[in-house]
């Protein structure tokens, strides 16, 4: 069908993230520099014209209603007069509960695809407010562009990112996000900084909660210390190592699959303009 839509949700990574402060309703005040993955999940698009919205492709654990994507779709469907509707299927690649943004981003490309398809032209300052509702990842997705991210994080400014290759390892276990942030040994209080400081090198504070509670990611982490300078992504559970060359990027991933078969591995480039808003041009 001619008005279908294939469009990517990539990863992200946290290239740093402070928290500075914890608001009164629990959230927590950060510092980051996110930035986008050349990998990512697909979404298909195909508008209906009976009102429905269903999602094709089942995710481990999480009820058709309650997936993101659904719910981003809803929304949309909520502020239309007409009545749209839509069948999706999803490609998953990235993990849950990984730090990937793989949530976030299945959500914000599904606002970006609906607003296109059902022609309701809600604008990017909108569809990003719809999506803080959803996620605090979601604006950075919605807006495309490598940021230095303030506030819960949907404070952006474009950061000026170098662009290396990634070695990317998911050790085979999740955190949660909710979790993490309640833990009682989290640090909280990391002075804020510019971003130009940050851009010179930063450490991600959710690190340490994130090895006792999950130890294989300690241990990956210190095997992607003898190649670089690794640490964890959001919440966890990935790990990343940034390098200068894709074939250095692959040779550590082969060595990383031999030694760890357990874990995932997957090497893949950074990028300062997102793959979804490349695709929408
Ligand atoms: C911390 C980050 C950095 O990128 O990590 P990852 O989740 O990607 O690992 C994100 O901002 C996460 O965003 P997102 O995954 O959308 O989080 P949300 O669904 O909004 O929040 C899940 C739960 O985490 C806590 N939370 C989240 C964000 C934040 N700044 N402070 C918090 O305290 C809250 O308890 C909230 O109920
Ligand atoms: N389409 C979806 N893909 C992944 N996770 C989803 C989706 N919809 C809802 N979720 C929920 O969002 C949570 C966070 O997922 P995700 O964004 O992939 O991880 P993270 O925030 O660690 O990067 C998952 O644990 C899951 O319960």
């Amino acid at each position: 069908m001619n008005n279908a839509l294939i469009l990517p949700a990539p990863a992200k990574l946290n290239r740093m993230l402070h928290i500075t402060g914890r608001r009164a309703d629990g959230y927590h005040e950060l510092q980051t520099l996110f930035q986008f993955l050349e990998y990512g999940d697909t979404l298909h698009f195909l508008p209906r014209s009976d009102g429905q919205t269903r999602l094709h492709t089942e995710v481990a654990g999480i009820g058709h209603d309650d997936n993101l994507i659904v719910r981003a779709a809803r929304r949309l469907q909520s502020l239309s007069e007409r009545s749209c509707g839509v069948d999706i299927t999803l490609e998953k690649r990235l993990p849950q509960g990984g730090g990937l943004g793989g949530g976030s981003s299945d959500a914000a490309t599904t606002l970006l695809a609906l607003d296109r398809l059902w022609h309701l032209d809600l604008g990017e300052d909108r569809l990003a407010a719809i999506g803080l509702e959803l996620g605090a990842d979601v604006p950075v997705f919605i807006r495309g562009f490598a940021a230095w991210g303030e506030g819960i994080g949907e404070r952006l400014q474009p950061a000026p990112l170098d662009r290396p290759w990634f070695v990317v390892i998911h050790p085979g276990v999740s955190v949660s996000t909710g979790a993490l942030f309640n833990h009682p040994e989290l640090t909280r209080q990391t002075p804020s900084i510019s971003m130009a400081r940050a851009l010179q090198g930063g450490h991600n504070d959710c690190e340490q909660v994130a090895r006792s509670l999950q130890p294989c990611i300690g241990e990956a982490i210190d095997w992607l210390k003898h190649f670089g300078s690794a640490m964890m992504t959001g919440t966890g559970s990935c790990v990343f190592c940034p390098l200068s060359d894709r074939e250095k990027a692959l040779r550590i991933m082969q060595a990383t699959d031999r030694k760890y078969p357990q874990w995932q591995t997957f090497v893949a480039q950074g990028c300062n303009i997102s793959p979804l808003h490349a695709a929408l041009k």
